[in-house]
């Protein structure tokens, strides 16, 4: 079975929830009370999707601004970005949309790009309605998912989502995970949140 390594990256302001998707994903665990991440950290999980194995190769980085310009370091070369805002804090999302914008300007061409609304569990803090998240999703031809870290809900799908949207490897091409195109449409499979 054809192994192929691909690089993600998670972006988004401090506390969002980053460090705990990442966690719950490689580990099935949740930490309340998780440390601020410095710089960058770094974790692996490899997954099967249909005939290949694709090792997430996955780099979480600091969400505070003074880590922010160390960024271009783990977006480089990434198959895809996950962006991550927080459902209950408005300035998160706003944040997010920086990040798509430094994307589209500095990152790779056809990087495929996921936005979490995270914190899913907290419905009664909701700030960012989900339709005007899934709407900008749409029109940015985004993966969008609410997730909840601390109760397990839609992180396996974001990486299941990331893998349909990466294309075959191609006869003559490599497996590095280096040249992607943005593909369909996520599926409709994944979970309502909450
Ligand atoms: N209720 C709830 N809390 C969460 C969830 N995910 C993370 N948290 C909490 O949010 C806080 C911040 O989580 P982190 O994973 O450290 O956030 P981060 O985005 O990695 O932050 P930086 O490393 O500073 O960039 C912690 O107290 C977590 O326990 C979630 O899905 N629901």
């Amino acid at each position: 079975m054809a192994l192929r390594e691909l690089k993600v990256c998670l972006l988004g302001d401090t506390g969002v929830g980053k460090s705990s998707i990442v966690w719950r994903f490689v580990e099935d665990s949740f930490d309340p009370n998780i440390n601020p991440t410095i710089g960058a950290s770094f974790m692996t999980k490899t997954v099967q999707y249909q005939n290949e194995l694709h090792k997430f190769l996955i780099w979480d980085t600091a969400g505070q601004e003074r880590f922010r310009a160390l960024a271009p370091m783990y977006y480089r070369g990434s198959a895809a970005a996950i962006i991550v805002y927080d459902i209950t804090k408005e300035e998160s999302f706003q944040t997010l949309k920086n990040w798509v914008k430094e994307l589209r300007q500095h990152g790779p061409p056809n990087i495929v790009v996921a936005i979490a609304g995270n914190k899913c569990d907290l419905l009664d803090a909701r700030e960012v309605p989900e339709k005007d998240a899934k709407d900008y999703a749409d029109s940015i031809h985004a993966i969008f998912v609410e997730t909840s870290a601390k109760n397990a809900i839609n992180i396996n799908e974001v990486f299941i989502e990331i893998s349909k949207r990466i294309p075959v490897a191609e006869a003559a091409g490599g497996t590095s995970g280096k040249a992607f195109k943005l593909g369909r449409q996520a599926s409709e499979s994944r979970r309502t949140c909450c």
